[in-house]
């Protein structure tokens, strides 16, 4: 993978304490990329823009997948969750969308973001596999098969209209949840890595910054040779930001366990194989969802764990 330089300098920034070589620094969690596309985004906003002017639209999107929903706006009535929009789609979601709304949100900018997401995802994703293959020391193509690839768009607006304004809270603090994810940001300043050796203090990342982060998934697979990486958004008020995200995750019939010879040891359940890529998302997704206001907590659920906590208990034992 191509060298973080710009990033690397802030994150030596933060830990200079220590002399540690690059990868230790990163801890092969972040590295900045150059893309050979970048989202459009005068057409993400004018989707947002349309989605938010036409109720109707909106609706028939989330009724193409009802389970979730598409276009995700609970930061219009609940002042605690992040305070952002978004739009989240999948090959899969995308194939659901009846033709007529196709045709009427393909004049709000919806194909050329779509377009977008493949281009990114054709070249970017085989390359940034191997070389994450190369640090995990197994080979990852296996378990992220081209035929059934486990990708994810989402668009995020952070939109100054939200039901509270002020609130600088974009995306609240977690860890993604796959193998890795491509942040695509517009310019505007916002996101921030946690130093992986100095945990709470947060790194500003650059708003023009093609950012690669690994997740939850790439962390176990590599036996911890790869870190994840914990971020977060800040909002600034009254200024709207928005970004594309690309993530990529294993297939989800595959078992979350590290490769062989693996240099740390995990939970029982996680090293006997008893844990597929599809319970841990669905299962571990759930915390997200209340953070991003997307599902309500239901009487007693709320123990007051912390997602990234949680997982860590689930992994670790
Ligand atoms: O908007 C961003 O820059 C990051 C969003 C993010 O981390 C997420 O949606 O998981
Ligand atoms: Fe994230």
């Amino acid at each position: 993978m191509a060298a973080a330089v710009a990033l690397q300098r802030t994150i030596s920034a933060a830990v200079s304490a220590k002399a540690l070589t690059t990868s230790e620094r990163l801890g092969s969690a972040v590295v900045l990329i150059r893309p050979v596309i970048q989202p459009p985004f005068c057409a993400i906003r004018r989707l947002f823009d349309h989605l938010h002017a036409n109720p109707n639209d909106a609706a028939s999107l989330n009724a193409a997948y009802p389970k979730r929903g598409i276009f995700k706006t609970a930061a219009m009535v609940n002042k605690f969750s992040d305070q952002k929009f978004t739009i989240d789609l999948s090959p899969t979601r995308d194939s659901l969308i009846p033709q007529a709304l196709r045709v009427s949100l393909n004049s709000h900018g919806f194909d050329d973001m779509l377009s977008f997401f493949r281009i990114a995802a054709d070249t970017h994703v085989p390359t940034i596999l191997s070389s994450l293959s190369q640090i995990a020391g197994t080979d990852l193509t296996l378990s992220h098969r081209q035929q059934s690839l486990n990708l994810n768009f989402r668009l995020c607006d952070y939109n100054p209209g939200t039901a509270d304004p002020v609130s600088s809270n974009g995306c609240g603090e977690h860890t993604d949840y796959g193998t890795f994810s491509i942040i695509f940001q517009d310019g505007t300043p916002g996101l921030e890595i946690e130093a992986p050796y100095a945990p709470g203090t947060w790194i500003p990342i650059p708003g023009d910054a093609t950012v690669v982060l690994a997740g939850w998934c790439a962390l176990i697979m590599s036996g911890r040779r790869i870190c994840a990486a914990r971020h977060r958004v800040r909002r600034v008020p009254g200024v709207r930001r928005l970004s594309a995200v690309l993530f990529v995750a294993p297939d989800l019939d595959a078992k979350l366990k590290p490769t062989a010879g693996a240099p740390v040891n995990f939970s029982q359940k996680i090293m006997d194989g008893d844990i597929s890529v599809e319970w841990f998302k669905e299962v571990m997704g759930k915390k997200w969802r209340y953070r991003e206001g997307n599902l309500e907590f239901v009487g007693g659920e709320d123990d007051g764990v912390a997602q990234d906590d949680e997982i860590k208990r689930l992994i670790f034992g």
